[in-house]
């Protein structure tokens, strides 16, 4: 005890002294930083965060303005929320931004920050972007891993019709059906049969549990000087759930090269080994693969499954929408018919209402956070290097500013040509899959992902919640804003031919 204790004292002291001599040598460079609140002395602001930070930073910019700062620890944060100052940060300074600044956590699952999401700005990140972007996401390869995804779709329907007047979770239904997904169009049928089930459960459980240790808040993001205590374990559990899918990936690379197993449909594994830069004739190191799908599997799966549960939830919520969107459904796909990717763009009441949801519901509510690579201005007030940028794209969603009833789920807002507003982030006050440089390098997946599934499932089935009860719109901030209690959900089918249900 009297050890703990004496550690604690000695940590206490050192911090101070840090802190002071930050604090002393802002006040010598004699620099203007955005208003903000004060916190307590050592950990600043952190202990009235609350469990909702997004929430607190909207209320604390209603206090302080459009641009505020505060400090958590040693670091300092900058919270935007006004498209004005948001379009300065991602275009007249989009390279001074376009850095990260990766949490402990976030580091250990990316390789030492050597994929997309957390390289720093510069060739390496950009050559990285440009195959994940243009290539490996390009129109045809998206296309050709069409069949891995409809595939996997197909079981779940099978699953829930199976499920018929019983109830299921929706959050649990969309998360399996992604990460389904996105195991198939990896490595597709390399993984047959009992092993191939097997390594697939072990992998999607792998990832569940990656997910929500990414989720803890860290004391050794705030303070980096206790970063080699890892006080609360984080690292290391991070640490042992990557390596467990690193071996994954090893063991169905491995199974690929060695075997040179053949397979039906091409599939990303294929794409990133056959790979060779038209640009220097390169092909990709084994890293660099896994960190591809590395990306893939964390910034696709719990973004795009809970993007789906909130759809439902507004649906449910939302009877006349709901109705009309299936009514949408039935007049382009027909009764007879299993809904199908080129159908999309007939389908412009059920795009309305996915934007619609990620107004509201934006998976990401602050984004991920810039951080300048060398001190600028913004809106007047200096931005220090190094400090964390956050777009508040949850405020500016509901900024009764910019948007007519903010808080009402109206997906009308979205239909026509005269508020055309896509995902493309080039307007700045609507950024659900960010914008500039750094935005979203999974959108075109994403996008196919969360309609494919969504207008599948309506289609197919009726769906209605248990007597006396009302799904919530609750939230709890975490790597993605999820839903805060599970939607509870009764499929019944919906068409006619049920041999389309198997
Ligand atoms: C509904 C689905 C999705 C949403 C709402 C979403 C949202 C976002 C947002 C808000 C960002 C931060 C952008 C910024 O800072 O400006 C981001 C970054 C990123 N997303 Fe997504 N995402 C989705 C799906 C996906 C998918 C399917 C993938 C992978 C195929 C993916 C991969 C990434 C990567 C790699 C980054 C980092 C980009 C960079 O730093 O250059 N995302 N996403």
């Amino acid at each position: 005890m009297a050890v703990i204790t004496l550690y604690t004292v000695l940590i206490a002291v050192v911090a101070m002294s840090l802190l002071s001599l930050s604090f002393k040598k802002l006040r010598s460079t004699k620099v203007k930083l955005p208003p903000g609140p004060y916190g307590l002395p050592l950990v600043g602001y952190l202990p009235f965060l609350g469990r909702n930070i997004h929430q607190t930073f909207m209320e604390l910019a209603n206090i302080y303005g459009p641009i505020y700062k505060l400090s958590i620890g040693q670091k300092l944060f900058v919270l935007i929320s006004c498209p004005t100052l948001a379009k300065e940060v991602v275009r007249d300074h989009d390279i001074t931004f376009a850095n990260r600044n990766p949490t402990i956590a976030a580091l250990a699952f990316s390789f030492g920050g050597k994929d997309i999401a957390f390289t720093p700005y510069g060739p390496e990140w950009r050559m990285l972007r440009r195959i994940f972007v243009h290539e490996m996401q390009s129109n045809a390869n998206l296309d050709a891993f069409y069949a891995l995804r409809r595939n996997q779709v197909k079981k779940s329907i099978k699953d829930v019709y199976g499920k018929n007047g019983t109830t299921i979770d929706v959050g649990m239904l969309a998360y399996s059906t992604v990460i389904n997904m996105i195991t198939s169009m990896f490595w597709g049928g390399t993984l047959e049969g009992d092993i191939g089930a097997n390594i697939n459960a072990q992998f999607r459980d792998a990832v569940s549990e990656l997910l929500i240790i990414w989720g803890k808040p860290n004391i050794s993001d705030f303070f980096p000087f206790l970063a080699s205590f890892d006080i609360q374990g984080i690292q290391g559990d991070m640490k042992r759930a990557s390596r467990w899918i690193e071996n994954i990936f090893d063991f169905v690379i491995d199974q690929r090269t060695k075997n040179n197993t053949k397979i039906s449909n091409k599939d990303f594994l294929d794409f990133l080994l056959e790979f060779k830069d038209h640009e220097t004739g390169k092909s990709l190191s084994r890293p660099q693969i896994k960190a591809f799908l590395a990306d893939i599997v964390i910034g696709g799966t719990g973004t795009t499954s809970t993007s789906f549960e909130w759809t439902m939830a507004e649906l449910m919520l939302h009877p006349e929408v709901m109705k009309k969107t299936q009514e949408e459904l039935t007049e382009v796909v027909g009764d007879a018919n299993v809904v199908e990717e080129y159908h999309f763009h007939k389908l412009p009441y059920l795009q309305a209402v996915v934007k619609e949801t990620l107004r509201l519901h934006p998976s990401a509510p602050l984004l991920l956070p810039r951080c300048p690579s060398q001190s600028c201005t913004l809106g007047g007030y200096t931005i220090p290097k190094g400090a964390k940028v956050f777009l508040n794209a949850w405020a500016m969603h509901r900024d009764s500013q910019l948007w007519e009833n903010p808080y009402e789920f109206r997906p009308e807002r979205f239909v026509g040509d005269s508020n055309k507003l896509d995902f493309s982030g080039n307007k700045f006050h609507y950024i659900p899959f960010g914008s500039g440089r750094r935005m979203c390098a999974g959108l075109h997946l994403g996008e196919r992902m969360l309609m494919y599934t969504l207008a599948t499932f309506l289609h197919m089935f009726h769906w209605k919640v248990p007597d006396g009860e009302k799904p919530d719109t609750g939230e709890k901030f975490g790597v993605v804003l999820e839903k805060s209690t599970p939607l509870i959900v009764i499929p019944t089918p919906r068409l006619n031919n049920l041999k389309l249900y198997h």
